[in-house]
């Protein structure tokens, strides 16, 4: 079994360049302090369109203008390196209209470093820290892809020809003939990625003074060696070349060349994210080198983080809009990291579930001190490092699966019990006098209901999904299910439950809401139908004691 992520979500609002006129329709709602994340983040934008409906984008982490390059990096990108040296991928990719601040956060500048720099020395700091017993190698590799074609940014262009990217047996995607350079310090680092970065395809367009032209994804792979066996880590850093208007970008024949393979690559990128999230049997990965070579960290086996670069400037406010939508689709993929290990003594590599504990760190106990001290935030723990910590840091259907169902239901009733405590108080101000006193909880309400016996009809509906259900015999067989057919069964209670609502057999409506529940722990749309399930139970209640 594999371990199951989504995709880390986070937007960073760029502050305006010299003479941009900002749009003032764009805000966010409280932004990520330095050090730590607040649940209700979100960014509002007024619809282009029509200026009186705004839209409201919540993601994991949300980063003003004024956040810094430290910021993000402690906050978001410093748990993935202890993850690469526990054997695991992990891919961040900077995403966003052209101009939006995404090579500033990936690679920044030589005053102002972004994330690559600071993930290549935070890798060597955590090599200097591993015991004697241990080892590691650390390697990178660089490349670009201008006009869907695959160049080495570690070679002279001249004698670069275009890469082509493969399969091999295990089905994992490479690139061939691809070179890579091993780092000792992080001067040899930076003598390569300067070299490397002028070779990149940028350009000045109408839009952004230095553009990039094409997607560059660096690759720092990590092999540590142990007593017994290997763990080999990888963090992919992908700077994307940016959505762009080509009517605005410029009339040069070359720039509205690349202009419009750029937008096609975005393009299979979205209808990949898309068909994902349809659970479509087809995903087209093939149908750009972008979407194949980022194949792992959608849907694959890579933990995944995304961050959405936004531009304050009015022109971009649909782009923004786009870019916020694409994150907010985003947010559904699920990934099933794996552990990369090889035993020394058997040639076979093995994938390990990542959910297994591991009984030792590989840090000796004093360079964990050194490190817990260091970075107080994500201790060496045996478990996978998160930026948030406990229960909560862990995705939605894992946490569930984690948890006792006396737990489940705890936790639906108090989050049920604030949501609907916080609609009542709208409903209160909509209707005043005519509702009384709250003198109950919503959720020992929904309890204390009476029990009517289920209709045959609903009977008869219910009983091959509970067939199906005992034929898996336990929750691990649930894990297994695919996600298509885990979300038709959840639907399917749904159904059952709303009909049962209409009926007002609450108690039923309630045990068919948590049978859902298990199918689609955690899904949004199915939280909804609670909240409103309740705030039907309190408003039926009221009213008819109000009638009696
Ligand atoms: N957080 C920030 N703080 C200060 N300046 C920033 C920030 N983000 C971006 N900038 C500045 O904004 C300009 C555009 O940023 P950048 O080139 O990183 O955009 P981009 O999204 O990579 O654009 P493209 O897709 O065209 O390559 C640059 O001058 C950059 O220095």
């Amino acid at each position: 079994m594999r371990s199951v992520h989504p995709i880390r979500i986070v937007a960073r609002l760029r502050p305006p360049l010299p003479g941009e006129l900002c749009d003032s329709s764009l805000d966010i709602e409280n932004p990520t302090p330095p050090t730590q994340n607040q649940s209700q983040q979100y960014i509002s934008i007024k619809n282009p369109r029509d200026s009186s409906q705004v839209f409201k984008f919540q993601f994991n982490s949300c980063y003003g203008a004024d956040s810094t390059q430290n910021h993000i990096f402690s906050n978001e990108v410093r748990y993935l390196i202890d993850i690469i040296f526990q054997g695991m991928l992990a891919t961040v990719f900077a995403y966003g209209v052209t101009s939006s601040g995404k090579t500033h956060t990936m690679q920044g500048t030589a005053d102002d470093p972004g994330i690559i720099p600071r993930a290549v020395e935070e890798v060597l700091q955590h090599k200097s820290q591993l015991p004697s017993s241990a080892s590691a190698q650390v390697a990178m590799s660089y490349m670009e892809i201008y006009k869907d074609e695959v160049y080495d940014l570690l070679t002279q262009r001249e004698n670069s020809p275009k890469l082509s990217v493969r399969e091999n047996s295990a089905g994992e995607v490479f690139v061939a003939n691809l070179s890579s350079r091993k780092i000792d310090d992080i001067s040899d680092f930076e003598t390569i990625y300067f070299e490397a970065s002028k070779r990149r395809s940028v350009a000045s367009t109408n839009l952004n003074r230095v553009s990039s032209r094409s997607h560059a994804i660096l690759t720092l792979t990590i092999k540590v060696s142990l007593e017994n066996k290997t763990l080999t880590g990888k963090l992919n850093l992908v700077d994307l070349a940016g959505s762009e208007n080509n009517k605005i970008t410029g009339n040069d024949p070359t720039r509205m060349a690349e202009s419009s393979a750029i937008n096609k690559s975005l393009s299979v990128l979205g209808q990949v994210v898309h068909a994902l999230n349809q659970g479509a049997s087809r995903i087209p990965y093939r149908d750009s080198k972008l979407t194949r070579l980022l194949q792992d960290a959608l849907g694959g086996s890579s933990l995944g983080l995304l961050i959405c670069n936004i531009s304050p400037a009015a022109k971009f406010r649909q782009d923004t809009l786009n870019t916020l939508n694409f994150a907010v689709r985003t947010k559904n993929i699920q990934n099933k990291v794996v552990v990369h290990e090889k035993e020394n003594v058997a040639s076979q590599q093995t994938n390990t579930n990542v959910s297994t504990p591991r009984k030792s760190s590989i840090f000796s106990p004093d360079a964990q001190r050194k490190r817990a001290a260091n970075h107080p935030k994500h201790s060496n723990d045996s478990k996978l490092p998160q930026p948030h910590t406990h229960l909560e840091s862990f995705p939605p259907s894992e946490r569930y699966l984690m948890m006792s169902e006396d737990e489940i239901n705890k936790r639906i009733a108090r989050a049920v019990d604030a949501e609907v405590t916080r609609r009542l108080a709208e409903e209160r101000a909509k209707f005043g006098s005519q509702l009384g006193p709250v003198t109950d909880t919503p959720h020992s309400m929904v309890a204390s209901s009476a029990h009517t016996p289920i209709d045959g009809e609903v009977q008869h509906r219910e009983e091959p999904l509970e067939s199906r259900t005992q034929q898996s015999g336990s929750e691990c067989r649930l894990a297994d299910m695919s996600p298509l057919s885990r979300k038709r069964t959840g639907r399917a209670y749904v159904a059952l439950a709303r009909a049962q609502t209409e009926k007002n057999n609450l108690q039923n409506a309630l045990e068919l809401y948590r049978k859902a529940e298990a199918y689609v722990p955690g899904n949004v749309k199915l939280k909804e139908r609670w909240i409103l399930f309740v705030v039907h139970v309190f408003m039926h209640m009221t009213f008819s004691d109000a009638k009696c």
